[in-house]
């Protein structure tokens, strides 16, 4: 009975949160953009802005002078959306860049390759989803929904913020805006079960990953606040809009959704325009941690705000990513992070990262070894972490170390 009920159960919430959503769009207007400021000389990167929302959020930025970065999955489909914004807005700062949200290693390269580039970054959209599609694993074998909505866009937010907070200034901060949804409402996060490996239900792995993108939001903003950083997170819920997202209804209720969405589904400029407001408006400069529909600040779930779980959610994100117990020149390394900067831990995405920082470290054996005691004996609790700037003067390759520390636990020379 128990499975029965843990599989109906999520999908009864989530059409009873849309009925309630289309009630409300259908006794209020659209929300209508103010004039926006020029954004000239800021950078955007929109995920999946090729089409639908991200489509509109793209061309939206591009039309106030924003360079914008398209971050998709579908090149073809990419390259037709730059030439189309920069068409239609006459402004040409807008391109195509690869990235799988489905592949850690692919939102690792992409950030390479967009730092290579040299740019600023000012505005983050972290836009692209899935809804709905059955029970199927990422490349690092992660529920589909729950890896690419949520675990991508945590890497991709966490490896791109060094370059977020350079560029946000006290009175203007760089803006990090990432879309949820109404079924975050309906959302259970289970730690112990992220995967839904005990009862999968496509409905709730989509609101669980949009609950996330709460929690995660309002986590980040702390933590940003904590630190004094120019930058700020919002979540935006766009409504109802009648995009492609809903390719993976069933056939009854495609049939059903099709009128409704001609009366009742915002289009898809509509939905968009709540990310705009959050990426581009005045009155938002300095605001974080907002929960925004049709433009205006709402509260969201009770769950998304109990601070435990954002925590929770946020360690065990990190530990996703990260590679444990390797032996390294003899060391039993419990973890090796990445650095998100000089002073925040990060991690690395893979096994494959992992070895390619346990060889690197290995081949300056000789400079780790001293580092690498000194930590030990000055550590008596676990987790201390080496200091990342004691591989600052390394040259290429060793300049990799820069970046590289470790957290070692009860670890012992050999
Ligand atoms: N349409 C709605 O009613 C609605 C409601 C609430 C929230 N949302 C959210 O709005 C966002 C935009 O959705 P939309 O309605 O415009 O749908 P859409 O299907 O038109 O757009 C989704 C975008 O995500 C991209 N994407 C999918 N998989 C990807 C991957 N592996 N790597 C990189 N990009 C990938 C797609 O290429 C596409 O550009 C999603 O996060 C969705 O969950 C939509």
């Amino acid at each position: 009975m128990w499975p029965v009920l843990a599989f109906i159960l999520p999908v009864i919430r989530l059409y009873l949160i849309g009925v309630k959503v289309l009630i409300y769009q259908m006794l209020h207007k659209s929300f209508t953009l103010p004039v926006l400021p020029r954004q000239n000389g800021r950078v955007a990167i929109v995920t999946g802005g090729a089409r639908g929302m991200g489509y509109e959020t793209s061309q939206h930025l591009a039309s106030l002078g924003t360079h914008v970065v398209i971050a998709g999955n579908e090149e073809e489909e990419g390259l037709v959306a730059v030439k189309k914004i920069q068409k239609e807005s006459g402004h040409k700062k807008v391109e195509f860049m690869y990235l799988d949200l489905a592949s850690l290693k692919s939102v690792r390269q992409f950030v390479q390759r967009f730092k290579a580039k040299g740019l600023p970054l000012h505005i983050l959209v972290n836009n692209a989803g899935v809804m709905l599609v059955p029970e199927r694993k990422t490349e690092d074998g992660f529920e589909l929904h729950f890896g690419l909505n949520y675990l991508g866009h945590f890497l991709l937010t966490n490896l791109l913020l060094a370059g977020l907070r350079d560029s946000g200034q006290s009175r203007r901060c760089s803006r990090i805006i990432t879309v949820s949804s109404a079924t975050h409402y309906g959302g259970r996060l289970d730690l112990n079960d992220l995967q839904g490996r005990s009862c999968y239900s496509s409905h709730g792995a989509y609101s669980q990953s949009k609950l996330a993108l709460v929690l995660f939001t309002y986590h980040l903003q702390e933590r940003l606040w904590a630190r004094g950083d120019p930058v700020t997170a919002n979540v935006v819920d766009p409504g109802m809009v009648d995009t492609d997202l809903y390719q993976n209804l069933c056939s009854p209720a495609q049939l059903a959704k099709k009128p409704v969405a001609k009366l009742l589904f915002r289009t898809p400029a509509e939905g968009a325009s709540t990310a705009v407001y959050a990426a581009a408006a005045s009155e938002l400069e300095g605001h974080g941690g907002l929960y925004l529909y049709n433009g205006q600040k709402k509260i969201s779930s009770a769950s998304s705000y109990d601070k435990q779980l954002q925590e929770k959610l946020w360690t065990k994100s990190c530990a996703m990513n990260m590679c444990r117990n390797s032996t390294l020149n003899g060391l039993r390394v419990n973890s090796i992070l990445l650095p998100l900067t000089n002073h925040e831990p990060g991690f690395l995405t893979s096994p494959a990262h992992c070895a390619i920082g346990c060889s690197l470290i290995s081949r300056s054996r000789s400079a780790f070894i001293p580092i690498a005691k000194g930590v030990l004996d000055s550590s008596k609790a676990d987790g201390s972490r080496f200091p990342s700037a004691a591989w600052a003067n390394q040259t290429d390759p060793f300049e990799v170390l820069t970046r590289v520390s470790c957290v070692f636990h009860r670890s012992s020379p050999s």
